[in-house]
């Protein structure tokens, strides 16, 4: 049997349905400490935290990561598992993705519905989660999500739906695998990039999403309140309402790094519009182009660019892959 390191971090698969109808975190984390769990592998368990997912700061990701780090300096874990709220799983899975510095799987599961609740999934991702842990094939992929029987990589994984639990979905490029009551099929491989392993928690990244009529003041906040970096979730292929761009010079002036990425949930945003606020013009004011990452995984792309102290065009290249 394989050595896993299983680390509960709380979300949806940690709790119940109370007798009103309410979702609330349980004393004991239901899928904690399970016999069928058991069979399929060695299971070390540990509890880093119990939080909903919405509670997730950059702190706790770098506490998990910490902990990881530990961990398999310290025993011989052949993959790990981690269970967590579905709301920004994927920003700690790709947190992950940015800064380890591992072969062996690393698995990011959770539930859509509540251990009680009819349909409830946990149990079940769980289950797929560890068996994708246990696979040789999930070695060396990068950080993994599983979830309703799909095998996703970090750096694609979105949430699409507030409550289906087939939420989880790769816009462009879909998934890396699929899981089958007896399989695990790997169709895709990940591309991997070079994880930098610094991290300071005291840098500060906004996100922001364009509209028409954006105002300028908006963007001038971020230099007002000690910013190190912004990312703007632009309009289209990358482009920005003339009525912001005072904004964003100021921004560009003070060297603060300006990240653009398209509000569309499809697409790679690029410098072709050569008009007032069009992508050729956020280029030669000095924006950086993202590769297709949405907003809240370019916000901790950018905080792991300034932490390893990327400037300019190495930032810029950081982006680019
Ligand atoms: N399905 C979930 O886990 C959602 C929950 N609000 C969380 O992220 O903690």
């Amino acid at each position: 049997m394989k050595k896993l390191l299983v680390l509960h971090t709380g979300g949806t698969i940690s709790m119940s349905e109370n007798p009103d109808g309410r979702v609330v975190t349980n004393e004991v984390n239901p899928v904690s400490d399970l016999s069928a769990v058991k069979n399929l592998a060695d299971i070390t368990e540990l509890n880093p935290f119990q939080i909903p997912s919405p509670h997730m700061s950059l702190s706790h990701m770098n506490t998990l990561r910490k902990t990881i780090i530990e961990q398999i300096n310290t025993d011989n874990f052949e993959g790990i598992v981690i269970t967590h709220g579905t709301d920004t799983l994927e920003e700690t899975a790709y947190f992950l993705n940015l800064t380890l510095n591992v072969s062996i799987p690393v698995i990011l599961t959770g539930a859509m519905r509540s251990s009680n609740e009819i349909g409830a999934d946990g149990l079940y991702n769980y289950l797929a989660a560890i068996r994708t842990a246990c696979d040789a094939d999930s070695k060396s992929k990068g950080v993994l999500v599983v979830f309703n029987d799909e095998i996703h990589s970090a750096t694609n994984v979105t949430k699409t739906h507030t409550s289906n639990t087939s939420t989880f979905q790769s816009p462009n490029y879909g998934p890396l695998g699929i899981i089958t009551k007896n399989h695990i099929y790997f169709h895709h491989l990940p591309v991997i990039n070079r994880p930098l392993v610094k991290v300071d928690t005291t840098i500060k990244v906004g996100l922001l999403t364009a509209h028409s009529d954006l105002d300028a003041e908006l963007l001038e906040f971020f230099l007002e309140h000690d910013y190190d970096g912004v990312v703007i979730e632009a309009l289209g292929q990358g482009n920005l309402p003339p009525s912001a761009l005072a904004g964003l010079d100021k921004l560009l002036t003070a060297d603060i790094p300006v990240v653009l990425v398209s509000r569309c949930f499809n697409g790679i945003v690029s410098n072709n519009y050569h008009y007032e606020g069009g992508g050729y013009d956020l280029d030669q004011r000095g924006v950086i182009f993202s590769n297709g990452l949405n907003g809240q995984k370019a916000r901790l792309k950018l905080i792991i660019a300034l932490s390893n102290n990327l400037k300019e065009e190495q930032l810029k290249n950081y982006f680019r892959k």
